[in-house]
């Protein structure tokens, strides 16, 4: 099967600082990938390349065809690649519904942002959106009074309103409970039934439970890649890691 998203040689040069230094990445549809590795092994550089936020010095990511290197970050977006940062970002003084209203009115170009009410289909696809992110008793309440895991998962669901092709994810369960961290591996799950999913983490036990391919990254470079029992059993994934915060066992 033909990737959805290839990352080929990508560099990243911040002022002569090569944060990436030639990384190449498959995903494919429907997979769940994790991106794991030591602090400032270039993990978030890399969804900031794809989402457009940081510019390649060198490098490709092709996706259906198109160079994203060569587009900007709101084409990005309508290609098909939606990024959720590590903070939520919900607007916390609009309600959940009304937080959803605005992200499926980004669908729309500007006038009719301003102008038109939701229609049937798009008030049926919010409250389908805030079944799925077990929101729906909370609909009229301020995104605010929302628990740290609540505010997360409504804004995966903001970024799945945009129906993208894949998911970009830097630390989803970073503050949550254990119940929320389960409750978010199962929402990813059924996610990638329908969107390739890249996550970062630092989480052993999570991408242990919920892992299918992982990629280990270390100074700027792809050290390997497998399922998570085939880079634990890795002697340089284990070498990276001795002594130091997170180990991969
Ligand atoms: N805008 C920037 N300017 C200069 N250096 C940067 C910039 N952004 C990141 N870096 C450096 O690039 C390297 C990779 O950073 P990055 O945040 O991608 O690592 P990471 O693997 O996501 O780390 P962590 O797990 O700690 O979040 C680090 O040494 C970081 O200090």
């Amino acid at each position: 099967m033909n990737p959805i998203l290839s990352c080929h040689d990508i560099i990243v040069d911040f002022d002569g600082f090569k944060a990436l230094q030639g990384v190449n990445l498959d995903v494919h549809h429907g997979e769940i990938r994790f991106l794991i590795g030591p602090n400032g092994a270039g993990k978030t550089t890399l969804l900031d390349v794809i989402c457009g936020k940081t510019k390649a010095a060198d490098g490709k990511v092709m996706f259906q065809g198109v160079d994203l290197t060569k587009r900007r970050e709101h084409e990005i977006v309508r290609h098909g690649i939606a990024r959720k940062f590590q903070n939520p970002s919900v607007f916390t003084e609009l309600t959940v519904f009304e937080n959803m209203e605005l992200s499926i009115k980004q669908n729309r170009n500007l006038f009719s942002v301003m102008k038109a009410k939701l229609t049937a289909d798009e008030k049926d696809e919010i409250t389908a959106m805030l079944e799925r992110t077990d929101l729906l008793d909370r609909a009229y309440d301020p995104a605010g009074l929302l628990s740290h895991g609540q505010k997360q998962w409504l804004e995966i669901g903001m970024q799945l309103l945009q129906k993208p092709e894949v998911l970009l994810l830097d630390e989803p369960i970073a503050g949550m409970t254990g119940a929320e961290r389960e409750k978010t591996g199962l929402f990813i799950q059924e996610i990638a039934e329908k969107c390739a999913v890249l996550i970062v983490e630092h989480d052993m036990d999570f991408v242990r439970n919920f892992a299918e391919q992982v990629t280990v990254m270390h100074e700027g470079k792809i050290l390997c890649e497998g399922s998570m029992e085939e880079v634990q059993q890795n002697e340089l994934v284990a070498e990276v890691y001795l002594g130091r915060e997170a180990k991969v066992c």
